[in-house]
């Protein structure tokens, strides 16, 4: 049984957390919003999971220093200098960090991963996503990570390889740009596709997020897992074992 703190508690995700804790046998530590007490949430957890927002990361990441537990960061719209924040932590106390918790996401990155690899690239990626009308960051978190896993498979970096928010008289693609389409509406939990495009011929790759609850299970797993490991930045694919 795990003694789990949850940052964001009354989001969302912080409710479908919530419920997979209970049902999981483990126990709820607490919770904290905007303007909680990040190092108290720390002291009174031995392990933290984050849905929040961007600007609480540096708190979250000196709180889970200050009381030496780890941290599983499940936030987007994250930037380079979050990331810099994270890898430094990262040598004080285990964190783990992703855009998306769920297994079937991780699985689907190694998908992309492969087939990006093995199709040239004259075979054109592009990466759309949907997610609900509440949803403040486009590209998705996932978004990036597929980007992510494609641009490692073709051995170029995602940042200047991107083609995000096309409009207006944009020039013909960019050959082995990585192109972003975002959607908003409704009430939609998370729907990403990867499409290899080639000539005269398409492979699509899809996930679709039928509720909260799978990134909540997939969070959840990783809090369990990273209690007791040592200091460094870990991945779903860990947790996971894929
Ligand atoms: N990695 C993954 O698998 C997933 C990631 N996400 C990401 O998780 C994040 C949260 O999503 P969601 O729950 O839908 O968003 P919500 O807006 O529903 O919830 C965010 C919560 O964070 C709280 N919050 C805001 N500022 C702070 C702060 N400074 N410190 C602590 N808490 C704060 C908000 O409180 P208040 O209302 O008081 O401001 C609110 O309760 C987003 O970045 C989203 O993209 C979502 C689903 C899956
Ligand atoms: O904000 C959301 O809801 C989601 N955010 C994550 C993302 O940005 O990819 C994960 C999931 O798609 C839901």
């Amino acid at each position: 049984m795990a003694r789990i703190g949850i940052i964001g508690c009354e989001g969302a995700m912080g409710h479908a957390l919530a419920a997979v804790i209970g049902a999981s046998g483990h126990e709820l530590a607490g919770g904290i919003d905007k303007g909680g007490d990040a190092a108290g949430l720390a002291d009174a957890s031995e392990v933290l999971v984050d849905f929040s927002t961007p600007g609480a990361l540096c708190i979250n990441l000196h709180a889970a220093i200050g009381a030496g537990v780890p941290l599983v960061i499940g936030t987007t719209g994250l930037e380079e200098r979050h990331h810099a924040a994270i890898d430094d932590a990262a040598r004080a106390v285990p964190v783990l960090q992703t855009g998306n918790t769920s297994l079937g996401v991780t699985l689907l990155a190694h998908l992309v991963r492969e087939a990006a690899a093995r199709l040239g690239p004259d075979w054109d990626i592009e990466i759309l996503e949907m997610h609900h009308r509440r949803k403040v960051d486009a590209p998705s978190g996932t978004a990036l990570l597929l980007g992510e896993a494609a641009a490692g498979a073709r051995g170029i970096d995602l940042a200047s390889h991107s083609e995000r928010g096309r409009d207006g008289h944009t020039g013909a693609r960019e050959e082995g740009a990585i192109g972003f389409a975002s959607l908003r509406g409704g009430t939609v939990a998370g729907e990403h596709s990867a499409i290899l495009a080639g000539e005269e011929e398409r492979i699509t790759l899809s996930h679709s997020a039928e509720n909260r609850s799978i990134f909540a299970r997939g969070a959840v797993r990783a809090a369990e897992w990273m209690i007791g490991r040592d200091p460094g930045r870990y991945s779903m694919d860990q947790v996971l074992g894929i």
